[in-house]
């Protein structure tokens, strides 16, 4: 069942006397277990997009429904609470915290979701991430000692440590090559099904398509077409 909506939501910047229209009525509803790429040229609006989507920006115009609830009315306070408890992010670099270990990076970010486990709980929960995404032995690194994809591996192990519903990931594989690309798609797509998650990700790697259930294209502001990767291969 679809938990995360958006309905005719627009975006414009002011642009002197005039205003640009970034956004121009996107209509995207995202489901469980589903992996959703966005797509598009350069200036299309597809991180403009994710970051209204994931309440980092404000909308000009439309609704943000989670489980029915508009996001674009609530006030700031619930909205960063949704934020820590419900999405997960992932960017393009790390954006690892230089002197935690891994696994400090991880307690972290339980504390941010206002997790109530005790220590134990907690040490079990964090191992848990780390054996997800294959870095159990790296528990004690810190980011200087890791290679590329092993510390976008931490990355999305922090993104996913308080099973949020919804994960955002805005080109996670640019600063990769081709054969970690597609170790940390292969995780993304893993990860997203196993928990259930809607997840949103922005693209330009036409190579890590097939990942993805469903590809949404974004032209000038608009969303193009959508097409369904089917069991039969690609499908529209
Ligand atoms: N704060 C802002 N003020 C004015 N214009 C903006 C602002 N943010 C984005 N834009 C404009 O909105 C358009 C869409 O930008 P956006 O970054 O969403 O595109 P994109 O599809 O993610 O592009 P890319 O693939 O290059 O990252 C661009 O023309 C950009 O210049």
């Amino acid at each position: 069942m679809a938990t995360f909506e958006l309905r005719q939501v627009a975006k414009s910047f002011p642009d002197g006397e005039a205003e640009i229209r970034v956004l121009k009525g996107i209509d995207l509803t995202l489901a469980e277990g589903q992996l959703t790429a966005l797509v598009g040229s350069s200036g299309s609006g597809k991180s403009t997009l994710l970051t209204i989507a994931a309440g980092l920006q404000e909308a000009s115009g439309g609704e943000i429904l989670l489980d029915g609830e508009d996001m674009t009315k609530m006030p700031p306070e619930k909205l960063r609470s949704i934020r820590a408890t419900r999405f997960g992010f992932v960017f393009q670099s790390s954006h690892l915290v230089p002197f935690l270990t891994a696994e400090d990076q991880l307690a972290l970010m339980l504390d941010v979701s206002g997790s109530r486990l005790d220590a134990a709980g907690r040490a079990k929960q964090v191992a848990e991430a780390l054996g997800l995404v294959g870095m159990e032995h790296r528990r004690k690194a810190y980011p200087a000692s890791l290679s590329g994809g092993e510390k976008q591996r931490i990355a999305i192990a922090r993104a996913i440590i308080h099973r949020p519903r919804i994960l955002f990931a805005d080109e996670p594989t640019a600063s990769l090559d081709s054969e970690r690309s597609h170790e940390i798609l292969g995780l993304l797509r893993k990860l997203t099904q196993a928990f259930g998650m809607s997840t949103l990700m922005v693209t330009h790697d036409g190579e890590m398509l097939p990942y993805a259930d469903r590809v949404v294209e974004m032209r000038d502001g608009r969303i193009e077409g959508h097409t369904w990767r089917t069991a039969n291969g690609i499908g529209t």
